[in-house]
């Protein structure tokens, strides 16, 4: 069984932390955050410049990307880790023939289909329906209740809001916000803000 740290002590935090517990993977040992705070029964272990003095365990971040952008990535390229872990949900359904990168977690009830693609620190979080073939890039956060039609392509560092609705077969470039309840149905550039039903961009 793995030692795993988790990265923040917030809301989301508390969530991977049960997801890695009733996975029955892992061993928690504690959390980092930028103050002593609790989390659980967890043990406040310092902030992210400690993290090297944990060679041996793996780590996964735990804080909740509400926005899209850069910034999540840029936090991960400065921790000092060598072996960051995904954290599945017991009670996610990830298909065999599906792949979940590195430091991603998959919460309760998320479904990820077959031969789908899920890049590195993604958060695919409760009841996300992500169908069959489709990619989604580095950093990417689907909220609750979203669901990515098959064959669909979503770029790196994108937020996909509460209950949105992604079409098949369409790419969303990078770096792109989807406003919650949105239904994107036609594809987008990289830095996109999308909002509405049919989804149209913001200014
Ligand atoms: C585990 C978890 O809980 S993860 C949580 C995930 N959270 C989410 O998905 C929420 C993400 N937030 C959103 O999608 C927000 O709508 C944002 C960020 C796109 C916009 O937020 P803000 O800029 O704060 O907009 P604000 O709330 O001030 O609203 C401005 C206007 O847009 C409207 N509006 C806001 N969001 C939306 C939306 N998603 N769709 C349509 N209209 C919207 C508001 O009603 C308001 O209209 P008004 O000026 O006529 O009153």
């Amino acid at each position: 069984m793995d030692d795993l740290i988790i990265i923040g002590g917030g809301e989301h935090a508390f969530m991977v932390c049960e997801a890695a517990l009733l996975s029955g993977q892992f061993k928690v040992v504690g959390f980092l955050d930028r103050q002593p705070g609790t989390l659980g029964d967890l043990s406040y272990l310092g902030t992210d410049e400690v993290a090297s003095e944990y060679p041996d365990a793996a780590f996964v971040v735990g804080i909740g990307s509400m926005q899209a952008g850069p910034a999540r990535r840029q936090m991960i390229g400065r921790m000092q880790v060598k072996r960051w872990a995904s954290v599945v949900h017991p009670r996610a359904i990830v298909s065999p023939s599906a792949t979940i990168g590195a430091g991603t977690v998959i919460m309760p009830g998320a479904i990820v289909n077959a031969r789908s693609r899920i890049g590195d620190h993604c958060i695919v979080n409760s009841a996300v329906v992500v169908e069959h073939d489709v990619q989604i890039g580095d950093c990417t956060h689907l909220s609750p209740g979203t669901v990515i039609g098959g064959g669909a392509k979503i770029g790196e560092n994108c937020f996909v809001g509460l209950g949105s609705r992604v079409r098949d077969h369409i790419a969303i470039g990078n770096d792109t916000l989807v406003a919650m309840g949105s239904v994107v149905t036609a594809p987008c550039p990289a830095g996109s803000v999308l909002r509405g039903v049919p989804a149209k961009p913001q200014g």
